[in-house]
């Protein structure tokens, strides 16, 4: 008896320690659903969530504590997390859970500042991010049926969910960690292939790496089609919708697929995503608060998508194709509660007041805004073109082909590729350069000779005139302006994906430059070549150019705004980081957020630009201490 009584206390005192051994039997920590008095029950009380979207892939590592701050301060009590497979799993079978990609300290953070956590590994997840968050190297199989049970896709995800899985299980909230909830696929009955052997599939995945206890959701948008695909036996049906549906239709909806349990909204959308050349996208905060208090009346659970947007660096960003390919902007502000930047706004204010209707709202003052400094003005100058850079930013060299090929078949996923050939015959008049089959993925910028003759882009613009003289150069570098990341065409193959044709020439005998710039800039490149540009000539170029400054410490490493002021359409880098792209002369978004913690307070911060298009006279971009935006659709 006494042993038996030994072997229970001891562990029992096991299930209360807090360390997050994941091999744990908690015995005081649960989290379900009560189907008979339709609420999710936490420890064995009910639960009502009120929660907030925040994307740590989008946000600097050193700033993640600063925003859960702040969206505890505003009395949430659990935040919602994407998982993006595509930002651990970059090369196929080579793992990053390091620096800004760290999820596990993401979740200790939200632990410790007292935030529960919705999570959303997909493997599927949209977002606005680069191919909805699949990795581009699953393209690598020319036919292959994304989101369903093709076997090669399978395989994929089977070895990516035994990666992440794992690594999950330990934050649970009954093996002592605050995850609560964990959701599979994403609005799966949005997607054309309702593939129910996938969606089964991965059921017995989650369930057989997370355990029988963890509630297992699918959240979908809100018509019956969507619902009828995307909803699995054994997986909780939610639904999403904004300020703009009718919430009884939509919770009559989810209690056509849930006759009991609680309701929930899981994604009540505080604002909407932009697009290059269409308008800023806002949403009333009034609105906002007087919706959100309408289901929190209704007992309803909420997520609030997006409570921080923060910002698709570098190439993340996604994009949509419905009537045309649109690409998502670098900044994903989403006219959230906290902004880009992590600066508390009105409609954090009026969703705190609502919040206080229903739970103890933290007292204590709202962290401020982090403080924002105008640097000024820095000139630039000119590094160079690219297609005189390639000995540089393409070391290996060109690979030659017949015809053209895809980013993917060239094994280069994201960013630029040059494709160079030569002109077949004299053009003494102006010539069509033509993509038959709207193969340009996504903007091709021509030019012969190293001059810049115009561009040709995906759906919109599928022709351009040349004139020239036989065996001139054509240099055409196309640009990958984001994977489509919802709805049928998120197989979203990049580069010259069909011939070009030069009036009657079908062009052939390319050379193609992968060309590794994030690769070089990271090396310090061209900052530590300087004294090969110390001559270049100050007046600007047109086309595919180069440019480099430097921004004079002055002791302070705040937030700041890069305002490129007639500059046209190009991507830039800080210290080595791409902060994204820029397109100032569609808009909407006019500048880029540049965190504090990416400059240096002691050291000159290298500037290296890439311009697409057209330089201003003057080779200068503007530091402001606040974001920039034109709220009218195309031209600033
Ligand atoms: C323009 C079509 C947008 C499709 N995406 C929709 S409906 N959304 C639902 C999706 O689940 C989420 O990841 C986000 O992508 C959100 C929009 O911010």
């Amino acid at each position: 008896m006494a042993a038996a009584a030994f072997l229970f206390l001891f562990a029992g005192s096991f299930a209360f320690s807090s360390h997050l051994s994941g091999n744990l039997v908690s015995a005081s920590r649960s989290f379900s659903i009560d189907y008979k008095n339709n609420y999710f029950l936490k420890d064995g009380k009910p639960f009502q969530y009120i929660s907030g979207s925040i994307h740590y892939s989008r946000i600097p590592r050193y700033y993640w504590k600063d925003r859960l701050v702040k969206m505890y301060m505003t009395g949430l009590n659990a935040i919602q997390v994407y998982v993006p497979w595509n930002f651990h799993e970059a090369t196929q079978g080579v793992y990053n859970f390091t620096g800004d990609r760290d999820l596990e300290y993401f979740l200790k953070l939200a632990n410790q500042t007292g935030l529960l956590v919705i999570l959303r590994p997909g493997p599927y997840i949209c977002a606005e991010w680069e191919m909805g968050g699949l990795p581009a190297w699953l393209l690598q199989k020319p036919n292959i049926i994304l989101r369903s049970a093709d076997t090669d896709y399978l395989d994929a995800v089977d070895n990516w969910l035994a990666v992440l899985l794992p690594k999950i299980k330990p934050w649970l909230y009954t093996n002592g960690g605050n995850i609560i909830t964990v959701q599979v696929e994403n609005e799966y009955g949005s997607y054309y292939a309702c593939d129910f052997n996938y969606m089964r599939h991965l059921r017995t995945m989650f369930r057989f790496f997370l355990g029988e206890d963890v509630v297992l959701f699918t959240t979908d948008g809100n018509t019956d089609k969507e619902m009828t695909c995307g909803t699995l036996d054994g997986l909780y049906a939610t639904v999403d919708f904004g300020t703009d549906t009718n919430i009884s239709d939509a919770f009559k909806r989810q209690r056509r697929f849930e006759p009991q349990g609680p309701l929930v909204n899981s994604e009540f959308y505080t604002g909407w995503l932009d697009h290059w050349e269409d308008q800023h996208a806002v949403v009333d905060a009034q609105k906002v608060s007087r919706v959100l208090g309408e289901m929190l009346t209704m007992g309803a659970n909420v997520n609030m998508y997006m409570f921080e947007g923060g910002t698709n660096f570098g190439y993340w960003n996604g994009a949509d194709h419905d009537t045309r390919f649109r690409s998502v902007v670098t900044s994903y502000d989403y006219d959230a509660p906290l902004t880009e930047a992590g600066d508390p706004t009105d409609k954090l204010l009026a969703i705190r007041d609502v919040i206080k209707q229903f739970r103890e709202v933290p007292s204590g003052p709202m962290p401020p805004a982090t403080p924002k400094f105008a640097y000024g003005f820095v000139m630039l100058k000119k590094v160079g073109n690219i297609s005189s850079l390639l000995d540089t930013i393409s070391p290996l060299g060109p690979v030659r082909s017949e015809y053209p090929l895809t980013f993917e078949e060239m094994k280069q996923y994201y960013g630029y590729m040059l494709y160079h050939t030569t002109l077949p015959q004299d053009l003494s008049e102006p010539t069509p350069l033509i993509s038959p089959l709207n193969g340009v993925h996504d903007r091709a910028y021509v030019s012969v000779n190293g001059v810049f003759r115009g561009l040709l882009q995906r759906d919109t613009a599928l022709v351009m005139n040349v004139t020239g003289q036989q065996g001139d150069t054509l240099d055409i570098l196309v640009e990958n302006m984001g994977r489509v990341n919802f709805g049928s065409k998120i197989n979203d193959y990049k580069g010259l994906l069909s011939n070009l044709i030069l009036g009657k020439d079908t062009l052939t005998d390319w050379k193609i430059y992968s060309l590794d710039i994030d690769g070089t800039i990271s090396q310090g490149w061209p900052h530590s070549d300087n004294q090969r540009f110390l001559s270049q000539q100050r007046e600007p170029s047109v086309g595919p150019t180069f440019y480099m400054g430097t921004l004079q410490p002055n002791g302070l490493a705040w937030d700041t705004f890069l305002r490129l002021n007639g500059w046209t359409k190009g991507q830039v880098w800080i210290n080595g980081v791409n902060l994204g792209r820029y397109w100032p002369a569609s808009g909407p978004q006019q500048t880029l957020y540049i965190p504090g913690p990416l400059l240096s307070t002691s050291l000159p911060n290298n500037i290296t630009l890439l311009e697409l298009e057209g330089a201003p006279e003057h080779l200068r971009v503007l530091f402001m201490d606040r974001p920039q935006l034109n709220f009218t659709a195309g031209k600033s």
